[in-house]
């Protein structure tokens, strides 16, 4: 069963309030059957060095800070998170158009290694009436293809949405346009506060490049046999 290589598809969502549990999990991870991603709450706790410290490990970190701010902090904030060398930055697609073009001119004003630069559509934890209570009447597959198709227009590599939406987007998107999807659960797994969930393989089937995946990995008892379950579900649906 091959369980590793060169373009893993689960990005492990690592999500800890403790440094030495997230580094006991890293240490059993191989970067070549999975990326990272660290998100607020380790980012706040553990700050920059730690991000630079598992990005040395080999590991492509996708830095999930959803940057939503005017443009020209967001662009400051992006080119700083450029400089710790991760593999993938986001915003917020509803910061607006402009606030988008300064991220990536940001971006590519900051050298060789420039970040992928994706932005968020609707979260993944909303359902129809939470975003109702936040916008008035309009349908989340409507919401999360304007906010796709503008951010394609600003010229970003792509999107944060829900696998529920990646058939439809890959309708009206370019083909590399990269669809990074949470809200994945293996068939069993307790949806906790996601909503619009998908499981791996039929979130590629849809047409994803990126699983986000946390607690079903990082709660499990076994990690790393729960990644490698993972992976052993959505190999013979991708391609190597
Ligand atoms: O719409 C979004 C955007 C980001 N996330 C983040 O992904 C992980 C999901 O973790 P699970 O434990 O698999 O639910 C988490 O870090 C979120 O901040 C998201 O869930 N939805």
């Amino acid at each position: 069963m091959l369980t590793a290589h060169s373009d893993p598809k689960v990005i492990v969502a690592l999500d800890f309030d403790d440094e030495a549990a997230a580094n006991e999990l890293i240490a059993k991870l191989d970067p070549k059957a999975c990326r990272l991603k660290i998100g607020k709450e380790m980012f706040t706790y553990y700050g920059p060095d730690w991000v630079k410290k598992v990005v040395a490990l080999g590991f492509d970190v996708f830095l999930d800070l959803k940057f939503h701010d005017i443009p020209n902090t967001v662009a400051k904030a992006v080119k700083a998170a450029a400089s710790l060398g991760v593999w993938m930055v986001n915003v917020h697609a509803s910061g607006g158009p402009e606030m988008m073009k300064a991220a990536v001119k940001a971006l590519n004003e900051s050298g060789e290694n420039r970040p992928l630069l994706t932005a968020v559509t609707v979260l993944t934890s909303m359902d129809q009436s939470q975003l109702d209570s936040v916008l008035g009447n309009r349908e989340i597959n409507e919401q999360v293809k304007r906010l796709a198709l503008l951010t394609q227009e600003c010229g970003l590599d792509g999107i944060v949405c829900s696998a529920q939406e990646a058939i439809t987007l890959r309708e009206i998107v370019n083909e590399k346009f990269l669809l990074v999807t949470p809200g994945i659960r293996p068939a069993g797994s307790e949806k906790g506060d996601q909503v619009r969930v998908a499981t791996p393989a039929s979130a590629i089937q849809s047409g994803v490049d990126y699983l986000v995946i946390g607690r079903p990995i990082t709660q499990a008892l076994d990690p790393l046999s729960s990644l490698k379950q993972i992976n052993a579900s959505i190999e013979h649906l991708t391609k190597i």
